[in-house]
């Protein structure tokens, strides 16, 4: 039998007065697994992830998370989930250890102390650690958020664009870390990002999305041997363009 997905998504959608912005999404991730979103700006990716972290009431449709309905159970499945997104702030006048010492008892951490450790030593926070997180660069508040969102050892991790402003070295860094974290503790992650090479490289599976819809998807692997392409970039601006394998782009009207 198969084992049971940590997001079962079905026929969700959210729509904003006239404008859906989230349109019919079908879709699972298992345990072990990440998922991409992708799609242009607006597509839908923060919304969707909004409904998956209860913030946002979806119009229609149903979200299950470890096998309990959001709607009913959310207290119950929110402690062992977590987020990072270049778009939440921590507290800026709060150092990042403050930070990380607030969250770690509003997840209600043992020894919150010895955690942090073991984060700052994976993450290389220690020089960030005792400075005003406001001051930090915004690679730097990435990495401290993202030390915010495995403080509970989540068992699935919502990720909006987690390498937003880091470097190149920086970001394959963190990959290679949220890949080895993936591998030990077998954590579904759900991916939002812009950056292809990332989602080539993480991702097990990519959804396509375009005003709230699926359009496509498939590995990496299989979705670029489908377009004919040689990189998900490639496949991206098709599929945004509404271009197939190989077409030339529609002249502009
Ligand atoms: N609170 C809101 N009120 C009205 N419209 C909204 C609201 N939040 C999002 N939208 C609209 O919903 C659509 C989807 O937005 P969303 O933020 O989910 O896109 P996205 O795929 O995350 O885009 P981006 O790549 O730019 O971050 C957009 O057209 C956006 O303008």
């Amino acid at each position: 039998m198969l084992s049971q997905p940590i997001i079962d998504v079905d026929q969700l959608q959210k729509r904003f007065g006239d404008l859906k912005a989230v349109d019919g999404l079908t879709f699972s991730v298992a345990a072990g697994q990440t998922v991409a979103l992708l799609g242009g700006n607006g597509a839908g990716k923060t919304t969707t992830i909004s409904m998956l972290l209860g913030l946002l009431v979806p119009t229609a449709g149903r979200i299950s998370l470890f096998g309990l309905d959001i709607a009913r159970h959310r207290h119950k499945v929110l402690g062992r989930m977590n987020f990072s997104s270049p778009y939440v702030d921590l507290p800026h006048r709060l150092s990042a250890r403050e930070n990380l010492i607030v969250f770690g008892k509003l997840y209600g951490i043992k020894d919150v102390a010895t955690r942090i450790k073991e984060i700052a030593a994976a993450l290389d926070l220690g020089a960030l650690l005792d400075r005003k997180t406001g001051s930090l660069s915004a690679g730097q508040k990435t990495r401290v958020a993202l030390g915010k969102a495995l403080l509970n050892r989540p068992e699935l991790l919502l990720l909006d664009e987690p390498t937003a402003s880091l470097d190149p070295d920086t970001a394959d860094w963190v990959r290679h870390y949220l890949e080895s974290y993936q591998r030990q503790s077998g954590a579904a992650i759900l991916l939002a990002s812009h950056n292809m090479n990332e989602v080539e490289r993480l991702a097990h599976e990519v959804l396509m999305l375009r005003k709230g819809k699926i359009v496509d998807r498939g590995t990496p692997d299989d979705l670029i041997y489908r377009f004919g392409r040689q990189n998900l970039e490639e496949v991206f601006l098709d599929i945004a363009r509404d271009r197939r394998s190989g077409e030339p782009a529609k002249a502009e009207v």
